[in-house]
């Protein structure tokens, strides 16, 4: 493997030991390896380029490692150093004695096997973080999924799995037949669970991404990769929304069919694997179906969003990725909002709407009028401005090299307004003045007991322009149309976690949780209060813990 450093004049601290690798001759982080003692002199193999301030160094494309002489700071981007560990914090501040149970956040926290790199955010393999708080005390911990695609990386040191970007190289041409088949069938399809994590009325947790096959039952607390979860049913499909919609007494998710495009409506009960069809919405547009990684419900309705952001099945088969990974945008298909009757599974309205990108629905509620008729459903969204280039934006390089340059696409809380009155079209408006938070704006949540319900308060992560990815955590008022905004220079918050407290009566009565990545190495958990949007406490990991995606939390039984 090449020996290499980084070129420039700065000071590079000696990055941590990689865990998907079998060569312990070195140090690497992201597959650099790093001869000890030199860690100053020359690259081999790779080409120095300036961009302004930045220094780029690239190596050749087949190895695609792109090292950005500055990056090694942000630890946000940085694969975590080691594959497992527990042990307790020290807090600043008071963590409230009424906090009992476990944080978990999932995301992609390994970028790279061995000397290869992985080129989207999304590629990582899942990290699970634990934040365990008992009676004002804080017990942290960090493991690797075992899913079947980290576990075989890690055992055949290569990419065996088609992850969001990444995709198995075929080495003949037979190979590659075999590789369709194995498209088709969703063999090939990743089982890496590492967008979210849920806890299912039953109390098994679930991690969670895109493809059905990566649902992996984890235990909340030793982080154990327990098994698959497997869907009992026949309902077959490889795909659903990396967000189901999960409560107490149901989980309700939906399945994109990408060969009749249309969506199955289906729910879950406690205890339970198989899924039961509520109904279907056949799609308006075409030529498939919008992406979904989430969706909204509100306490009648599911809320199916037909996104002009489509899955490809082109995009799918390709060895590149496209800029628009597995999706293509299609403006001239429109955007439509589909309203299905939770009970019945009718569809009671389908209007076309604005063009819109989105990843993450907030909330959504039924509007009333005085005789307590439904007269539309307002449903809202962190919604890119219908720009579909924020998921290039979200590439490692463009993180890495871009941090503190104002590329960050604007963002805004999306709100739709439905009309159940049968009109064909429905609105899309921002629900505030989106400079209220920086004009950046995703990864969010509410109050649980508000889900689907008139709501107040959203929180997530906002901008602090110029920055190229969202740098502090907002707790968004819907009424007042105004926001409180955290932020710490240099600082990347993962989304912000609303916990309510036991018996309270105020929808912002509670903690807000995130767990910030620092550009110097450093990471710490921090709590903020869920009223007043003041730090309450912190406590700082003894190591680097990169960017995740979405946490839940499992109260102390
Ligand atoms: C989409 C498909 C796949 C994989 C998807 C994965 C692994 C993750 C998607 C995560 C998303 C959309 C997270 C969004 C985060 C948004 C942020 C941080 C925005 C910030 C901007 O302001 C498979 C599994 C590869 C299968 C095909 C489809
Ligand atoms: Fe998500």
């Amino acid at each position: 493997m090449a020996s290499i450093t980084f070129s420039g004049t700065g000071r590079h601290v000696l990055p941590p030991v990689m865990m998907v690798s079998s060569n312990n001759s070195g140090n690497k982080v992201d597959g650099v390896s790093i001869r000890k003692g030199n860690r100053d002199s020359v690259v081999t193999n790779v080409a120095t380029t300036h961009r302004d301030h930045l220094q780029v160094a690239t190596i050749d494309q087949k190895k695609q490692l792109v090292v950005p002489a500055d990056w090694e700071n942000h630890v946000a981007w940085k694969s975590i150093p080691q594959e497992r560990w527990e042990g307790e914090l020290d807090v600043q501040g008071q963590i409230p004695l009424w906090l009992n149970g476990t944080y978990l956040r999932n995301g992609p926290g390994q970028w790279n096997i061995g000397d290869y790199n992985f080129r989207h955010l999304f590629d990582g393999y899942a990290t699970l973080i634990k934040l365990h708080f008992s009676n004002g005390q804080l017990i942290a911990g960090h493991r690797q999924i075992e899913s079947d695609a980290y576990t075989a990386a890690k055992n055949k040191q290569k990419l065996c799995y088609r992850e969001f970007s990444e995709v198995p190289k075929a080495e003949n041409f037979l190979a590659y037949i075999g590789e369709l088949g194995n498209l088709f069938s969703g063999a090939s399809l990743t089982d890496n669970a590492n967008t979210g994590v849920v806890k299912l009325g039953d109390g098994r947790v679930v991690c969670l991404t895109e493809t059905q096959k990566g649902s992996i039952i984890i235990d909340p607390e030793t982080l154990d990769t327990i098994g698959k979860f497997e869907y009992s049913d026949n309902l077959g499909g490889l795909i659903h929304s990396a967000h189901p919609i999960v409560t107490d007494e149901q989980f309700l998710t939906l399945l994109p069919d990408l060969i009749n495009p249309g969506y199955l409506v289906v729910r879950m009960d406690p205890g339970s694997n198989e899924r039961r069809v509520i109904g279907r919405v056949d799609c308006r547009g075409g030529p498939a179906p919008g992406w979904v990684h989430s969706f909204p419900v509100t306490e009648h309705y599911v809320i199916v969003p037909e996104m002009p952001l489509r899955y490809c099945a082109q995009n799918l088969l390709k060895a590149e990725p496209t800029p628009l990974y597995k999706f293509r945008w299609y403006p001239e298909s429109k955007g439509f909002a589909h309203v299905m009757c939770k009970a019945s599974g009718k569809i009671v309205a389908s209007v076309e709407v604005p063009l819109f990108v989105t990843f993450h629905f907030i909330n959504a509620y039924e509007e009333e009028d005085e005789d307590g008729r439904v007269t539309a459903l307002i449903a809202d969204c962190c919604e890119h401005n219908a720009d579909a280039t924020i998921l290039d934006k979200l590439r490692l390089q463009n993180l890495r090299s871009f941090a503190g340059e104002d590329v960050l696409p604007d963002a805004r809380v999306g709100r739709f307004i439905i009309p159940l009155d049968g009109s064909p079209h429905g609105k899309l408006e921002a629900a505030l003045d989106p400079d209220e938070h920086g004009r950046g704006m995703d990864m969010c949540s509410i109050n649980p007991a508000n889900l689907g319900k008139k709501y107040r308060y959203a929180y997530a992560c906002g901008a602090q322009r110029p920055c190229n990815f969202p740098n502090t955590l907002a707790k968004i008022d819907l009424v007042e149309k105004n926001a409180k905004n955290w932020y710490q220079k240099d600082a990347v918050p993962s989304e912000p976690f609303f916990v309510a407290r036991p018996g309270a009566t105020e929808e912002d009565d509670g903690v807000v949780i995130s767990i910030i990545s620092e550009k110097n190495g450093g990471a710490y958990a921090l709590l903020l209060d869920g009223s007043t949007f003041e730090e309450i406490a912190r406590a700082k990991f003894p190591y680097g813990v990169p960017y995740g995606l979405h946490g839940c939390w499992v109260p102390k039984k």
